[in-house]
């Protein structure tokens, strides 16, 4: 009836939560996620980095439970652009998500189903609140390691394929020397 409760210890230098499951995503892994194809390419075929390792405590997909992961979301662009996370709506789309940054610097772009989008900076301390419905993708625009956590409904689940094929309505990207948040001209609505 009752689940047992639990304290685990995370890691603010690595991100590291002990105990937890391990993602390793790599650049492999993102075929068709950012806009410079023939860069994409090249890194894939030259060392292929990890993008970003998750590890996840993660409960049954049940109503009224909550799941935790940090993303440990390593620095590099693929042609002009940061490295980021795939992105997602919820499975379940009205269910909401906490992010909180524990170390580096970046980002979270997120969007409607519509395309409205918005960027909002992330520095260690910075809590993010994902609002029901909205896509959301973190990015790294910093030379190290990018660490936050997120707090989710255990029952709200991944939808990959919007955002897989249709993208984020804005980029983000290094243009001399600073991050900018523009459109995306492959944005399909
Ligand atoms: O699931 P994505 O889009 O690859 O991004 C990874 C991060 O987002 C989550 O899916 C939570 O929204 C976590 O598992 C992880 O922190
Ligand atoms: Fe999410």
């Amino acid at each position: 009836m009752y689940k047992e409760p639990f304290g685990v210890k995370l890691d603010f230098e690595t991100g590291i939560i002990e105990n937890a499951k391990k993602l390793v995503r790599k650049l492999s892994d993102m075929k068709g996620y950012f806009l410079d194809e023939q860069a994409w390419k090249e890194l894939v075929e030259k060392e292929d980095p990890v993008v970003y390792e998750v590890y996840a405590i993660e409960q049954e997909e049940k109503d009224g439970d909550l799941n935790f992961a940090t993303t440990v979301l390593y620095p590099g662009k693929v042609g002009k652009e940061f490295f980021f996370t795939k992105g997602h709506y919820h499975a379940k789309a009205d269910r909401a998500e906490i992010y909180f940054a524990l170390k580096g610097r970046g980002g979270m772009l997120l969007q409607t189903p519509e395309g409205k989008a918005k960027f909002i900076e992330m520095v260690p301390g910075t809590v993010v609140y994902v609002p029901p419905y909205w896509a959301h993708r973190t990015v790294n625009t910093g030379n190290e390691p990018f660490i936050f956590l997120a707090v989710y409904p255990a029952d709200a689940g991944h939808d990959y394929g919007t955002i897989k094929e249709k993208g984020f309505s804005k980029i983000v990207v290094e243009e001399d020397g600073k991050v900018v948040v523009k459109d995306n001209p492959k944005w399909k609505e």
